[in-house]
């Protein structure tokens, strides 16, 4: 393509057919909107096609990234975390889990496959916004409905490309996670930005409460039939399954239906009393954003409902199951956020590679005699997976649901039918 041609593509966000493929493949142009910097052309040389820094992100540790800015602007502030996974940012982008953070990817080329409305794990986008390397200036995917630039300004989700992720990613494992403040707002300065990141902090703050559904309803969608892969053969076979949204993503519940479970999803604050009086078969208590020592009220929930019918913990209801049995939580480091975490499963001795995504953990030292860690992180030793076989509880602190990730620990939704099942049949 000629430079001139190029240049044309960039500035029009139409398709554009690339020339001397065999097979002409029809690309969307994302719309690369040129700062105001870019206004002030030296005469005689011409305006070029990309706009100059007109972002800031600064770090609670006073450093300043400058970068160019896409999606939504304003400014923003949060807990920036790195996910390593190659792929998945749809996914990514609306896991609730997210709330109150800046996803940082490390993989430097992202928007490439555009985004589509079926890989939703939620309604909407909860995180505070995107940092990437390099924003894909087309994208090419037969699902692709709309870029990713597009998405996140209909979204109003801030995103910043152009910066040096690798470099903010080396800061973050070294000195753990920082809190930072995005900016497109050049009536900011540099340091009324960083007194906004040290006085904002996460811990403690209750952030369940902004992403959990407001009233019950009924899920019924398996994974779809193209996209099975573990098919369990229960379809007559339902269990009553309950499961508390503390942030819950859609394929958690795809993963239910698929194993053969009827669900009522039921907001974060619902009375136990009222969910005993349904007489499921399981509860669930899922994934959910923030600190789970600042949600007391979720922790006494299932405190309630221990021992009375079989549960299954993911994630942050992995933790407040554990602070529900009298363990407690801790943050770690920087966490973990990526596709390709290894876990050891210590009753069948398999290691799985695992989707994870959290900033906080059980402690295995703090539980009473009886629960046993099911589970380890290869990586740093940490509880992956929990289980109260007397009380018929089982909890994992990844994601066996993936999305994005891999589907090695599928099986633990088997086992949570089979609890269920153990109980119904000897009931
Ligand atoms: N994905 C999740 O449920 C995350 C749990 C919790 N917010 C954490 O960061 O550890």
């Amino acid at each position: 393509m000629t430079t001139a041609a190029f240049n044309l593509a960039l500035r029009n966000p139409s398709t554009f057919i690339l020339p001397k493929s065999p097979n002409p493949t029809k690309l969307r142009v994302c719309t690369l909107r040129c700062s105001s910097a870019t206004a002030n052309v030296v005469p005689g040389l011409s305006e070029r096609p990309w706009k100059t820094s007109d972002a800031r992100l600064v770090l609670e540790d006073g450093s300043i990234w400058r970068a160019k800015s896409f999606g939504a602007s304003g400014t923003q502030v949060g807990e920036v975390v790195f996910n390593t996974s190659l792929t998945g940012y749809q996914e990514i982008l609306t896991d609730p889990s997210y709330a109150g953070q800046f996803v940082l990817m490390t993989n430097p080329h992202i928007g490439n496959t555009g985004v589509n409305f079926d890989d939703e794990e939620s309604k909407q986008c909860f995180l505070g916004g995107l940092v990437i390397r390099s924003l894909s200036i087309s994208t090419s995917n037969w699902r692709c409905a709309e870029t990713l630039g597009d998405y996140l300004a209909e979204r109003n989700i801030m995103g910043i490309y152009d910066v040096d992720t690798r470099a903010i990613t080396r800061r973050l494992r070294q000195d753990g996670s920082l809190v930072g403040v995005l900016s497109t707002e050049e009536s900011k300065t540099d340091e009324e930005l960083l007194e906004m990141s040290r006085l904002w902090d996460i811990v403690g703050v209750d952030l369940i409460s902004g992403v959990s559904c407001k009233e019950p309803y009924e899920w019924v969608d398996k994974t779809n039939s193209e996209w099975e892969f573990n098919y369990s053969g229960r379809d007559g076979e339902a269990f009553h399954v309950v499961a508390y949204d503390f942030g819950i993503k859609h394929n958690i519940l795809r993963r239910l239906a698929s194993h053969g479970c009827k669900i009522t999803v039921v907001p974060s604050t619902w009375p136990a009393s009222e969910i005993l009086k349904r007489k499921p078969d399981g509860v669930l208590f899922s994934n959910g954003p923030g600190d789970p020592s600042a949600v007391p009220y979720a922790v006494e929930t299932v405190k309630e409902i221990l021992g009375k019918v079989p549960v299954f913990g993911i994630c942050m209801g992995h933790q407040l199951l554990g602070q529900a049995l009298g363990g407690k939580t801790f943050k770690m480091k920087f966490g973990h956020h990526g596709g390709n975490h290894p876990v050891r499963n210590l009753h069948s001795g398999h290691v799985e590679i695992s989707a994870q995504n959290h900033n906080y953990a059980v402690d295995p030292a703090s539980l009473p005699e009886g629960v046993e860690v099911t589970h380890v992180n290869l990586n740093d030793g940490s509880c992956a997976g929990l289980a109260y076989p007397a009380q018929n509880i089982m909890s994992l602190q990844y994601h066996p649901e993936a999305s994005p990730g891999p589907r090695d620990s599928d099986y633990a939704f088997g086992e949570f039918i089979n609890l269920m099942k153990k109980v119904k049949v000897n009931a």
